[in-house]
């Protein structure tokens, strides 16, 4: 009854006209402020580009663009709870809290992301800039499906082997905060391809070498907190399909899954130290807890590569399947799970993790300051310049 409500009342006061929540009086107050500042363009651009949107985003996406504006703008929120039966201020309230402590430049940046998607998958009104290359609708790194219950985010790079780039890092936090408020009861992420994911892109620390290096450092840093964040908070059962090898964060952030279901193909490498580089995903603290301290150690030191049996017998993975049958028998599976009821899911899920929260927060903080250092030491700028100029593969 109480989301009849919410979902009636958001209705009655957003949806009557295409993005009436751009009228929001305090995104006006915004807006104004937002156009004294030339660094700040993008973001005043995207808020122009909402106005022109035809199709209407629904209550989700504003809710979402509300909270991102509210944060780039005015920071973490700070104002008290509305009341229970306030239900549209409580919505938004909501929203903006759960983005936490994000820095504002994160939020702009968040924002302007999510306005591209949406105007690429809705075309804008009569705007057509002539030649101009379409982008495809949607995400441009990731698949990102819906059905029998089950939201699926795909790793769309298969030609670059599912290597992270910054908008696949950002585009993977913004589908698991959509998946966190859709209707689906499980999330999955998998990878197209022969690869789950090589890891990091490598490129994502080209520009470290041109200038700049520590404020390069700093915001990746920044990106990589947030991006785990979404992981240690997402409130869902959250299931790792491991469709092939996965290699640095892709390997580390399954000690954030509830479940780990993997190809008999797939191997498991965190080769950090070959980088110049330190754990992170919260791994430090997961794996030896997953497995014994001292085969953490032989992983996470020494980047001791573990076949989908091993990291099975380790705990990291919870079920291996042969190649052949693997698609098949994890998707029949997981559309089982899928009809259990959802809130006794959630609440197991709370009730399992929520002690650890704190403490994985504090240790993904840890862990990506002591990278902003690792990046900008000889060690990894060499391992990745080798990698680069084709002297190294793993
Ligand atoms: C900002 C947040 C930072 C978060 C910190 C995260 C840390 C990590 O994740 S550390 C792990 C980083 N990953 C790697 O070091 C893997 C590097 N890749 C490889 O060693 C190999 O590519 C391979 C073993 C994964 C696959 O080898 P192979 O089967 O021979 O395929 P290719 O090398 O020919 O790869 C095809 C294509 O894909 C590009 N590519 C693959 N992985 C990456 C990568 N991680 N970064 C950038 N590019 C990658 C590769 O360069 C090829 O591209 P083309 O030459 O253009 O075809």
């Amino acid at each position: 009854v109480a989301m009849a409500h919410l979902v009636a009342g958001l209705a009655r006061c957003w949806c009557p006209s295409p993005l009436q929540v751009i009228n929001f009086p305090v995104v006006q107050l915004h807006m104004s402020l937002m156009a004294m500042r030339a660094s700040q363009k993008d973001f005043e651009n995207a808020m122009n580009q909402v106005k022109l949107l035809k199709k209407d985003p629904g209550n989700e996406v504003k809710l979402k663009l509300y909270a991102l504006y509210k944060q780039a703008t005015e920071g973490p929120c700070n104002t008290p709870k509305p009341g229970v039966f306030d239900l549209i201020s409580k919505a938004k309230w909501d929203t903006w809290s759960a983005l936490g402590s994000l820095p504002k430049e994160t939020a702009r940046q968040n924002y302007v992301d999510l306005v591209s998607s949406l105007s690429s998958s809705s075309k804008s009104s009569g705007q057509v800039e002539p030649g101009a290359d379409r982008k495809p609708p949607g995400y441009e790194t990731l698949v990102v499906t819906s059905e029998d219950g089950i939201t699926k985010i795909m790793l769309n790079r298969p030609t670059k082997k599912n290597a992270m780039n910054r908008q696949m890092y950002h585009e993977i936090m913004l589908a698991l905060e959509a998946a966190s408020k859709d209707d689906s009861r499980i999330t999955v992420i998998t990878g197209n391809g022969d690869y789950y994911s090589s890891g990091n892109d490598l490129t994502n620390f080209t520009d470290m070498a041109s200038g700049k290096v520590e404020e390069l450092a700093k915001n990746s840093a920044i990106l990589l907190r947030n991006f785990v964040g979404c992981f240690i908070d997402f409130p869902k059962p959250l299931v790792a399909v491991v469709n092939g090898p996965a290699v640095g964060i892709s390997v580390t952030t399954l000690g954030l899954f509830d479940a780990v279901y993997s190809t008999d193909r797939a191997t498991f490498h965190t080769p950090f130290s070959h980088l110049g580089q330190s754990p992170e995903g919260c791994s430090s603290y997961t794996f030896p807890r997953i497995m014994s301290p001292s085969k953490a150690t032989e992983m996470l030191i020494f980047g001791k590569k573990l076949t989908a049996r091993e990291a099975c017998a380790q705990g990291l993975v919870t079920e291996v399947f042969p190649d052949s049958t693997f698609q098949k028998e994890v998707w029949t599976r997981l559309k089982a799970y899928a009809k259990l009821p959802p809130n006794a899911m959630r609440i197991s899920k709370e009730v399992i993790r929520n002690k650890e929260k704190e403490k994985l927060h504090a240790i993904n903080a840890e862990e990506c300051s002591v990278l902003q250092e690792r990046w900008l030491s000889d060690e990894c700028m060499n391992a990745v310049m080798n990698f680069l100029s084709r002297k190294a593969k793993l």
